[in-house]
């Protein structure tokens, strides 16, 4: 039996993970990853490394966050407690959807993943307090090899559902896109 359903987006290559779970008297079973029906996806670098974190205020927007090559990354994205609204931005310069976000909200009650592809910026906004969230990434944190995008870049107009009420200075403090004189992003 099939314990994931894997859901495209307009963004080709960013997906939506459908965890399918297995419940008895006891509570319930889930995976949150599985080589092999990933690998049947398409899904199919090694993971090097698993993060979690806990975001305490609802409203609270980390992001956008991504690693330049040689270290870039997908990460696939799950919410255990509380509900989060999830951002992709394509960054990839080739992509037809450079520059196009898509949102999805990812919570405990949904069982929603999102898979990132290599190229993508990511972020999110907390839509309850105390959200707890697992990142599976194929590449190792590298702070040298840090980008980011201002989650507030009029260039990227995301919506966020909420008021952003709390944004490290960090993430406050990432440059907007710029263009050269002909629209190339620099
Ligand atoms: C991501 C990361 C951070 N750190 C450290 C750096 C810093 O001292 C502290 C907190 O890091 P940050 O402020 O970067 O945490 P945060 O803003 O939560 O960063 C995360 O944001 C979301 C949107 C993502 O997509 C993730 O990949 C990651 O970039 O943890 C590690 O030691 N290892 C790691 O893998």
């Amino acid at each position: 039996m099939q314990r994931f359903d894997f859901i495209p987006t307009p963004l080709v290559g960013l997906m939506v993970v459908q965890r399918k779970v297995i419940e008895d008297y006891r509570g319930l079973l889930s995976r949150l990853y599985c080589v092999e029906e990933f690998c049947a996806a398409g899904i199919n670098k090694p993971i090097a490394q698993i993060n979690h974190t806990i975001t305490h205020n609802k409203g609270a927007v980390r992001g956008l966050h991504f690693q330049h090559p040689p270290h870039t990354e997908t990460k696939l994205v799950s919410c255990l407690t509380g509900a989060i609204w999830d951002v992709a931005v394509d960054f990839r310069r080739n992509s037809p959807t450079f520059l196009q976000w898509h949102g999805e909200t990812l919570s405990a009650e949904n069982r929603k993943s999102l898979f990132i592809p290599e190229g993508f910026a990511h972020g999110f906004q907390t839509l309850t307090e105390d959200c707890e969230l697992i990142y599976l990434h194929t590449a190792a944190y590298r702070p040298d090899a840090e980008g980011a995008l201002n989650v507030a870049d009029p260039r990227l107009n995301i919506t966020w559902p909420l008021p952003i009420d709390d944004l490290s200075e960090r993430d406050r403090n990432h440059s907007f896109i710029g263009l050269d004189s002909q629209g190339i992003v620099l």
